[in-house]
């Protein structure tokens, strides 16, 4: 069953969703933002970073600025071969966060190398090296905890740099360490702030949706996604790939006796346990439960011909036959019809969704009119064949 969405813990510190699974679903829905937001981080990060060449210049000469120069377009270079790698990895969250790492790295260590050439202008590299730290935890795009230790670390750095040298007075570099620590906390703070904010705004957009396609009462998809969506989907993909496919139609037996006898808090409990059965015996990720209409269910079963579907339904069968359901001081108990429809779209591309659902359905009622609990399976286009 679909973990709930809407109880997906944020680590607070992190930043991140607890469930690796949940995260590794957020990264991949924003992958599409974090490449742009990436590109255009890297573009402007370079940008002012090579317009700063002009300072080195002024402080330098234009020969004595060379070194600087060249250590300051290793960056651009770098971000132009790091964003064509991302762009085609195969996992671009991954890449991309890379690709920032070491951008990030790069442009902290050559700027260390600009600030030894310059040892004069100790303060103002200092007010640069908060702002990069603000840079690096609030506009380029990575984890949050890489990016804090990255940040922090190449600002300690420098600042023992700044110390070790000691060109400025005692008073100017003690505010020199406390602005860039500030900018570090600053830039932390409202970094984890964002993540957290990205990932809330995601959870809610899941819960709305979930909202939208699935039964309130047993989490099972509801038919209206089944016809603004799934099965098209499902069919599309079989045909393109000429799979096999199954459909099962499932219905409870006497249900309307159960409401009338016990009331329909007690069916709806059956619904729901039906229901769990089902999720609970099909494939994670791969089989769709629906509720098609009140007690009657829809499963729908990728890349499986008919005999594997006969045998799940005929499982599912005999295990809500056997189940005793307790509500109040009863044990409530029924059973469930089932038609199968198999489809192999090796051999019959123009097979419909709605020639599929319309055999299960008819071999589900087939089954009713057999006597109940029982399973009715047919080839769509290959006759029937029919299993007791
Ligand atoms: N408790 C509950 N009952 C529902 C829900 N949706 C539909 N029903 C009831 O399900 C009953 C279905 O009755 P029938 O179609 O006669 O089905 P049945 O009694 O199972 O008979 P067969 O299918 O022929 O075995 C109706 O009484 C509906 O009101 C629901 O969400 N909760």
């Amino acid at each position: 069953m679909t973990s709930d969405p809407s109880t997906a813990a944020i680590a607070r510190l992190r930043g991140e969703f607890v469930c690796a699974a949940t995260e590794a679903g957020f990264l991949h829905e924003q992958a599409p933002t974090i490449l742009r937001d990436l590109r255009r981080a890297l573009i402007v990060c370079s940008l002012f970073y090579l317009m700063f060449s002009v300072a080195d210049v002024l402080a330098l000469g234009l020969p004595g600025a060379i070194p600087s120069l060249l250590a300051r377009a290793v960056v651009p270079v770098f971000a132009w071969a790091g964003l064509r790698h991302a762009r085609r990895a195969a996992t671009p969250v991954k890449a991309a966060y890379r690709v920032a790492s070491v951008f990030t790295l790069l442009g902290m260590l050559t700027y260390m190398f600009v600030a030894w050439r310059r040892p004069a202008d100790t303060l103002l590299h200092g007010t640069s090296v908060g702002l990069m730290a603000v840079v690096i935890l609030i506009f380029i795009p990575n984890r949050l905890r890489t990016s804090v230790a990255i940040a922090l670390s190449s600002s300690l750095v420098f600042v023992a740099l700044a110390w070790i040298q000691h060109l400025e007075t005692t008073r100017h570099l003690v505010s020199m360490t406390m602005l860039v620590l500030f900018a570090n906390a600053f830039g932390a703070v409202a970094a984890n702030r964002h993540a957290r904010l990205w990932r809330e705004q995601y959870r809610t957009r899941q819960v709305l949706t979930n909202l939208s396609v699935r039964d309130p009462l047993t989490g099972c998809y509801n038919r209206r996604h089944l016809n603004a969506a799934l099965l098209d989907g499902e069919i599309a993909r079989a045909r393109r790939y000429r799979l096999s496919l199954s459909l099962i139609m499932c219905d409870l037996d006497g249900f309307k006796a159960i409401n009338d006898t016990y009331g329909h808090h007690a069916g709806d409990e059956l619904l729901r346990r039906f229901a769990d059965l089902l999720q609970a015996m099909t494939r994670e990720s791969i089989d769709t439960v629906v509720r098609y209409g009140g007690e009657e269910f829809l499963i729908i079963l990728p890349e499986t011909r008919l005999d594997g579907a006969v045998e799940l339904a005929e499982r599912v069968r005999a295990a809500f036959a056997a189940e005793r359901i307790p509500y109040n001081d009863a044990a409530l108990a029924t059973t469930a019809s089932f038609g199968v429809a198999g489809a192999d779209f090796a051999a019959h591309q123009a097979i419909t969704p709605q020639s599929l659902i319309a055999v299960a359905d008819d071999l589900m009622y087939d089954a009713k009119r057999g006597g109940r609990n029982q399973v009715r399976a047919r080839q769509v286009e290959t006759g029937i064949a029919r299993v007791a």
